[in-house]
């Protein structure tokens, strides 16, 4: 049995992937808004990741998102946040949501999280986003997943891995499912200086021959 946190809802079958933090409850909360996350990935190999440049987040490299606006489905407003800030277009699907409480403010933050694998236009930097490729480096990557691809001529060795270390402390823990495609939930709960203090992340159960 799954011992999923308040906040979260999921269809189908779950697994735990992550959990730590206090022993604590989980922190209260009185409203919830609504925020998109997007990620390009090519080849399963590099996945474009923008740096933020002002506001909430300054200084960590982040998928592309932002607030769903009044009458915004989170789809129509993941491909317009993607438009804005890196300049492209992409079939986005979403592959997991997210879910984050600070102890400083009265709303959570619930995410919806969306994937695209090609994508149309070019990426151009904003006011918000200065957008750049990274490589997906192997503990982040199951490479046994069946639907791993090889890379032809994209030499995405060549690029910096993931700077996990200038972005949010929760990445770490749901990025292995999402680059293994596998639907992901979770929570995180912040305290001061954006310091997690309890987590839990689950993921749908990984496919038959998967090393997660
Ligand atoms: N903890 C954590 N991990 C991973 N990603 C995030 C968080 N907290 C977050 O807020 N995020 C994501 C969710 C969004 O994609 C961005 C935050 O959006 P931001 O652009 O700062 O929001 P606004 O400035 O309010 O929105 P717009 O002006 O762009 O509409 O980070």
């Amino acid at each position: 049995m799954v011992n999923i946190p308040p906040g979260i809802t999921h269809d189908g079958p779950m697994v735990e992937v992550a959990s730590g933090g206090v022993e604590h409850d989980w922190i209260k909360y009185e409203k919830v808004k609504e925020y998109t996350n997007a990620f390009v990935i090519l080849n399963d190999q590099k996945v474009l990741l923008g740096l933020k440049k002002r506001g909430f987040g300054v200084g960590l490299w982040n998928g592309f998102g932002g607030k769903v606006d009044p009458g915004e489905t989170p789809a129509q407003a993941a491909v317009r946040e993607l438009e804005e800030e890196a300049g492209i277009t992409a079939p986005l699907r979403q592959c997991g949501t997210l879910f984050f409480v600070e102890n400083t403010m009265d709303a959570a933050f619930n995410i919806s999280v969306f994937c695209a694998y090609e994508y149309s236009g070019t990426i151009t930097e904003s006011d918000e986003m200065r957008p750049e490729w990274f490589s997906i480096p192997e503990d982040l990557l199951p490479r046994t997943n069946p639907l791993t691809t090889v890379d032809h001529g994209d030499n995405a060795a060549a690029l910096p891995p993931i700077p996990l270390s200038k972005m949010w402390a929760d990445d770490e823990f749901w990025m292995p499912a999402m680059f293994g495609r596998r639907h992901f939930v979770g929570r995180a709960d912040f305290g001061v200086d954006n310091k997690m203090i309890k987590w839990w992340f689950g993921a749908a159960p990984a496919a038959t021959g998967d090393s997660v």
